[in-house]
């Protein structure tokens, strides 16, 4: 071990959010000196421009080194430019964690952690004032009738059916912009006085001025009380998992503890939920309790808007942050709590560098603040679980709905059919569409719902209208050419498109391998079943929920208020309207295919399709009417689909861990995906092959026992976005022996500097595709 360096005041240490494992020192001017607090930005001369960097400290005088052993003469910092630092010590040291646990430079973690216009990542553009909206100025209620309307116009069609799914009013550059049609589209609609445009006052934040909904202020009833105050009595870092039955009133728990922390103590604190747009209802119940107290960041909001709010938390005029993972770095001071709505979520864990789970860094920090943790669902992560058995977390429990109210009752439909079944049906001829979506008994259950004037939601995993295409001939599926993934066919507007990139193209007419002409559409989207259920049930009102209708800013918003005020009588949608929804008018819930996705290879599959499932039951039966929930599948004794049929979270729980014993995955173990991406396939391969073989290397030398590397072999999705992509995993029972493996490869482990080849570290991977 060398000595620890000999700091020097007149030097500083500096992180630049460059991809670099190193930091900059410069020289600390004497005027500036006071104000070099660590957390404070520095404005810093760097490769002949200026950049923005965070002063982390003292410098050490052996940086200043050359490569020949001369010392080199530091540049000065140029500029101090805040009064006060942007960062708090506690951020700053969460930072650090960051940046060693999830093996990134320091300067990328603390990226997370300021505004991008502090940053000066993002170009402050002036907010316009006004834009040009789209409004439906006939509605065409019947299909049937539409499909006449638009016979020789499906683009305007197209057009027409966006606006619908945006409530009847967008921006039209929005909608253009979606659409990548041409003005003349819009042009046609109005000439054709389906719809008018005219200039509209930019929209306000509507979470701003959302007229919240007096809710009823509920007592807390004996479990709930329970739950608070155990919390309100835990100990500084203590993390809690809130195990909840769906509706089992855990916002009224959040809400109760908050106002002990916030009220009564003065504290501040942290309301983390999966994405803010699914969740007006939560949001607004916080609203509610909290007024002006809560600054909701969400992703709608402008660099400004977020700026905004970030200084109302960082001057303590707001001590409440309600928002998605990326408000787990609020800027407050003297934290009480933060609460983890969903935890189970994989929307908590950062797609990109730093891949971090939100999860993971609020414990993180509430350990360093002195907080409690509160972790809530009613169907929590493997590894949540896992802790609470061991003793990490503390387990509470609300067993039973509030108000008396049952969980609902859940059946099967086995789409399965024998032999005897298969034959009759040849006989009968083909099935009617209806009947190719939805089973009797399903169709049953809906009629009787709709004819009590009560809501239904569908549930299909899939959006678009078909899930691939497929040629009669040969068998070839339509593929994305930047991608290994099918195109899923959309119908408005008409589109192969593909879900990871986005790519899109016209409908093919001949198959591109053997040029048969019999192209078939295979699998069922959103956008087919909806038509499917329009023209089955005509006088049924239908809202459909997915990526595709909830592209303009407040689409869930509105689609979500539209079923809150009794407008809408069947609900179908994607996952989307899975979350946390709450309205007691749902008396139905009918899950169309179970089985999407259950297949997939990642070790997490059981686990999601089980979470889904449950969440999508439990959205049923909410209020005094009770409610009934059908599931169709192929594979009913999946125990994934047989422990949500008897809400039995804790049956789930032990099959799946036995799953998970050996070959071990979490949360027997930790684990790391390493991905070696590049835009060759053969350099792609070599490289991750070496790689491999470079830290199989690494631990015999090292000896580092308790890391067991398995691959390398081709990511199960073998190509996106034009890169190819193979992928090792690393495992370990202590987390430490991993962060130090990881990082020792990362920081030396060299990619050669061609055909875009990359290496990224995925720490606690939520899926391994
Ligand atoms: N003590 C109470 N008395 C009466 N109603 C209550 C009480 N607590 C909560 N509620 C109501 O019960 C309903 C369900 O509560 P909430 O949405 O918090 O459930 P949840 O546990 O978050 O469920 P999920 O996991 O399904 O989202 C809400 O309409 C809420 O207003
Ligand atoms: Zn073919
Ligand atoms: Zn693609």
């Amino acid at each position: 071990m060398s000595a620890p360096p000999l700091l020097d005041d007149a030097l500083a240490e500096v992180a630049l959010a460059l991809p670099l494992f190193r930091t900059f020192t410069y020289a600390a001017p004497e005027s500036s000196r006071h104000a070099l607090v660590p957390g404070a930005r520095v404005v810093v001369p760097f490769r002949g421009t200026t950049e923005i960097g965070v002063y982390l400290g003292p410098g050490d005088p052996a940086t200043l080194r050359g490569k020949n052993g001369k010392a080199v003469t530091p540049k000065a910092i140029l500029d101090v430019p805040d009064a006060e630092p942007a960062l708090g010590p506690s951020l700053l040291t969460l930072c650090r964690w960051i940046a060693d646990y999830y093996v990134v430079p320091m300067g990328v973690a603390l990226r997370c952690a300021l505004p991008a216009l502090l940053t000066g990542a993002a170009a402050p553009t002036p907010s316009q004032r006004t834009h040009r909206v789209a409004t439906i100025a006939r509605h065409i209620e019947s299909l049937l009738h539409r499909d006449r309307i638009f016979a020789r116009s499906p683009q305007q069609r197209a057009l027409y059916e966006l606006l619908e799914a945006n409530g009847g009013r967008a921006a039209v550059h929005q909608l253009l912009e979606q659409l990548k049609f041409s003005p003349s589209v819009l042009k046609g609609l109005v000439a054709r006085g389906l719809a008018v445009v005219d200039d509209e006052v930019v929209a306000r934040d509507p979470f701003a001025t959302r007229a919240v909904a007096a809710h009823p202020s509920h007592v807390p009833s004996a479990a709930q009380r329970g739950a608070v105050d155990a919390m309100a009595a835990g100990g500084a870092g203590e993390t809690f998992l809130l195990h909840g039955v769906t509706g089992s009133g855990k916002t009224l728990v959040y809400i109760e503890l908050l106002r002990r922390v916030v009220e009564q103590r003065g504290r501040s604190a942290i309301v983390l939920v999966p994405e803010i747009a699914l969740t007006p209802q939560t949001v607004d119940r916080f609203r509610a309790a909290f007024g002006d107290q809560i600054a909701v960041l969400h992703s709608a909001l402008s660099d400004g808007e977020r700026y905004d709010a970030w200084l109302a938390l960082r001057r303590g005029e707001k001590r409440i942050a309600v928002g998605a993972r990326s408000a787990v770095f609020a800027p407050l001071e003297d934290l009480g709590a933060i609460i983890v709505d969903e935890e189970h979520e994989s929307s908590y864990k950062q797609g990109e560098s730093p891949r971090y789970h939100a999860r993971e860094v609020a414990i993180v920090r509430a350990r360093a603040a002195g907080a409690v943790v509160v972790l809530g669902s009613a169907t929590p992560s493997l590894e949540s679980w896992a802790n609470a058995q061991a003793g990490k977390f503390r387990l509470l429990t609300l067993p039973a709905r509030v108000g008396g109210a049952q969980l609902p009752s859940v059946e099967v439909v086995d789409l399965r059919v024998g032999r005897a079944a298969a034959w009759k049906a040849s006989q009968e001829g083909p099935k009617s569409p209806v009947d190719q979506v939805l089973s009797a008994p399903l169709q049953r259950a809906l009629e009787e719902t709709l004819a009590k004037g009560e809501q239904s939601i569908l549930l299909l995993n899939r959006r678009g209208y078909s899930a691939f295409i497929q040629c009669g001939d040969c068998g070839d599926v339509s593929v994305c050419p930047n991608c290994s993934i099918s195109l899923t066919y959309h119908r408005a507007p008409e589109r192969l498109v593909c879900h990871y990139c986005q790519h899109q193209e016209s409908p093919r007419d001949r198959c591109a391998r053997c040029s048969g002409e019999t192209l078939k559409q295979r699998g069922l989207g959103t956008q087919q079943v909806e038509r499917i259920l329009a023209e089955r049930y005509p006088l049924a009102r239908i809202a459909r929920m997915d990526v595709d209708t909830t592209g303009a800013k407040w689409a869930h918003a509105e689609i979500l208020d539209r079923v809150g005020n009794g407008e809408v009588d069947v609900l179908l949608g994607t996952q989307m309207i899975a979350k946390g929804l709450d309205f007691p008018n749902v008396t139905l819930v009918g899950v169309i295919d179970a089985d999407t996705g259950i297949n997939l290879p990642d070790f997490r599959a059981s686990e999601r399709c089980f979470q889904l499932l449950s969440q999508v039951a439990g959205r049923a039966g909410r209020g005094p009417k009770g409610g009934r929930v059908l599931i169709q599948t192929r594979v009913p004794t999946h125990h994934a689909v047989r422990c949500a049929l008897s809400h039995d979270y804790h049956g789930f729980v032990r099959e799946e861990v036995e799953g998970r014993e050996s070959p071990p995955y979490p949360p027997m173990v930790r684990l790391a995906n390493v991905i070696v991406s590049g835009t060759r396939e053969d350099t792609t391969a070599a490289v991750a092959q070496h790689a491999a073989a470079w830290v199989r290397a690494l631990m015999t030398r090292r000896g580092t026992a308790g890391v067991t590397l398995i691959g390398p072999a081709p990511c199960p999705v073998e190509r996106v976005k034009q890169r190819w992509r193979w992928h090792f995993l690393l495992k370990a029972e202590q987390p430490g022996e991993l962060t130090r493996v990881a990082r020792y490869f990362v920081e030396r482990f060299e990619v050669p500097k061609r055909d875009g080849l990359r290496v990224a570290v995925d720490r606690d991977p939520v899926a391994l595709l």
